[in-house]
């Protein structure tokens, strides 16, 4: 798709820094479109974010650097001039390293005597526009870029970023030293990767995608960019269910998981399971476990086993009879649920999804990773990537894409990085940011949900990764739905699983068309939010 229109289905388009400049560059070279035309653009999308509160401009500072993120930010004023607004333009940075287009830009404002500025009076704007860096910074900030980000983010005034907050890495979302904090970011043609991930996300504020012209080269395969689900995309990827269809076509989920006392996991994962359209579930636990799942989730089939007495037989059978299969929640990493886990993986040729305690033993069993089935999805958080891995949280919270995508080809398998920001990585290459979500879901069984979600659509969908990503989104859309009923604190794993009836009914329904993607949307879109 290269024409600027959405296909239901193709996702938000998420690039890295460098990607941000080639497509910026194909637009210039390839597509003809001047360099200036694309500046006016962006400009343009800067001034409507503006206006859309216009008490606020009474008196505007645009604060410019010396490379085009400047020169877009000389635009914003003298449009901002030109219609009558009071504004003052301050360049930052030694002329001789101005570049060509901020020159021209520069040239143009002085013919229609925008009023340019040294030593602004911080104190004196009701709003700043932070054009000193876009996707060009290239190190740490310092010196007078670092005093003027200060005197920014010391001011009561409204903050809009231009493309990027200034000092924040658009591909890793780390802070390089200091960087503005935005009300707003109206970022252009694309969402930039750091933009997606914490912290950069909490520093832009609410972001914009503002189409300038710029677009994805022809024919470029789905691997070349990270993507980011919709809400528009739920209906698109959620496979039809059959009028004609019964429990057995609807999925049958087998879930290894709750060792003696750990009933609790196995319920979250199976309920929820249930929840996302599985027509049957069944768990395999410890006999402790019966009663209380019986109790607790009608619904579900049980095999159970006594303590020491691993009944291998018997998961076998449940593995003939299941067409996917979850292991790991509460499943406990005793020798008894090793040996459990080891002989599932020798006998499963179905789609597998490990999370929790499966991980930390696959971990400890390296040796495991010839065993795995074609189809596998591996849903590591932080800590558990880091058994998994050795590498250090730091390093992986650090690199998430390059992580989860490295572990992903390792092993050939789907990776789903659980973090604030889900990354999800294939081993061919293609992955997704997850944008949905809340601070809510950072509470125990979370994780447990994800996995019934994600067995259930696996059960029914083609592409296991697209499945995979729709899984994490509408975990993050029922997260948010909890959060509305019950408050970021007092949300549970309960509230979770109680929120996706909601979820599916309007991830279906043709005017249901919401978005949960939390202060991210498209410009000229009107999205309401979960
Ligand atoms: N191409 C187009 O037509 C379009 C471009 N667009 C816009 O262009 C932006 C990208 O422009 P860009 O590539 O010029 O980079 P930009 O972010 O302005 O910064 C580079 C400058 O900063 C400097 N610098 C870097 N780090 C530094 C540091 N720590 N401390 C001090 N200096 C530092 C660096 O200096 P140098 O590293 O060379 O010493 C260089 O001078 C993009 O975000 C979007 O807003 C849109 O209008 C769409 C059309
Ligand atoms: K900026």
């Amino acid at each position: 798709m290269t024409c600027g229109e959405k296909e239901a289905g193709r996702m938000k388009t998420v690039v890295s820094s460098v990607q941000a400049k080639e497509l910026d560059q194909y637009a210039i070279e390839e597509m003809k479109m001047p360099s200036l035309i694309l500046m006016e653009r962006a400009a343009l999308a800067v001034v409507d974010a503006l206006e859309k509160k216009a008490e606020t401009l009474k008196c505007v500072l645009v604060v410019c650097g010396t490379g085009n993120n400047g020169a877009d930010g000389v635009a914003v004023g003298r449009i901002l001039h030109l219609k009558g607004y009071d504004v003052n333009v301050c360049c930052l940075g030694e002329e001789q390293r101005y570049s060509p287009e901020l020159r021209q830009q520069l040239e143009i404002a002085k013919k229609y005597c925008v009023s340019l500025v040294n030593n602004p009076s911080w104190n004196e704007y009701t709003t700043i526009v932070d054009a000193i860096f876009g996707v060009g910074l290239s190190r740490n900030v310092t010196g007078f870029y670092l005093e003027a980000i200060k005197q920014i983010n010391q001011t009561f005034a409204r903050k809009v970023a231009v493309d990027v907050p200034s000092g924040l890495c658009s591909d890793s979302g780390r802070i390089l030293g200091h960087a503005v904090r935005a009300d707003e970011t109206v970022t252009f043609a694309f969402l930039k990767k750091g933009l997606c991930l914490y912290p950069g996300c909490e520093w832009a504020g609410e972001t914009c995608v503002a189409d300038i012209g710029i677009y994805e080269r022809k024919n470029e395969t789905p691997e070349a960019y990270t993507h980011a689900v919709e809400w528009q995309d739920v209906r698109c990827l959620l496979p039809k269910r059959a009028e004609n269809g019964n429990k057995g076509s609807f999925g049958k989920v087998l879930f290894l998981a709750g060792s003696r006392q750990m009933a609790g996991a196995a319920y979250l994962c199976a309920s929820a399971c249930l929840r996302s359209g599985a027509g049957m579930v069944k768990i395999h636990t410890a006999q402790e476990n019966r009663e209380i799942l019986q109790t607790l989730l009608p619904e579900a089939l049980l095999s159970t086993y006594a303590e020491g007495q691993a009944d291998f037989q018997m998961l076998k059978e449940d593995l003939e009879w299941c067409d996917v299969v979850a292991a790991g929640p509460g499943l406990g990493q005793g020798p008894q649920e090793c040996s459990l886990l080891q002989f599932l993986l020798e006998n499963c040729a179905k789609p597998l999804v490990l999370d929790a305690d499966a991980l930390n033993l696959f971990g400890k069993n390296p040796h495991w990773a010839k065993k795995l089935p074609k189809t596998c999805v591996f849903t590591p958080h932080l800590m558990e990537m880091s058994r998994m891995t050795g590498k250090t949280l730091e390093e992986i919270q650090r690199e998430p894409f390059h992580s989860a995508d490295e572990f992903a080809k390792r092993h050939q398998v789907i990776c789903v990085l659980k973090d604030a920001r889900t990354v999800i990585a294939v081993p061919d290459g293609r992955s997704w940011v997850n944008l949905s979500g809340n601070s809510g879901m950072a509470t125990a069984g979370s994780g447990d949900v994800l996995t019934g979600i994600t067995a259930a659509l696996l059960a029914v969908g083609e592409d296991p990764a697209h499945m995979a990503a729709l899984a994490v989104y509408l975990h993050g859309c029922a997260g948010d739905v909890a959060c509305g009923r019950k408050g970021d604190r007092s949300m549970t794993a309960q509230d979770i699983i109680g929120a996706l009836p909601e979820v599916f009914k309007r991830g279906v329904d043709k005017n249901g068309e919401k978005q949960s993607n939390k202060g991210i949307y498209i410009a000229g879109r009107d999205c309401a939010k979960f």
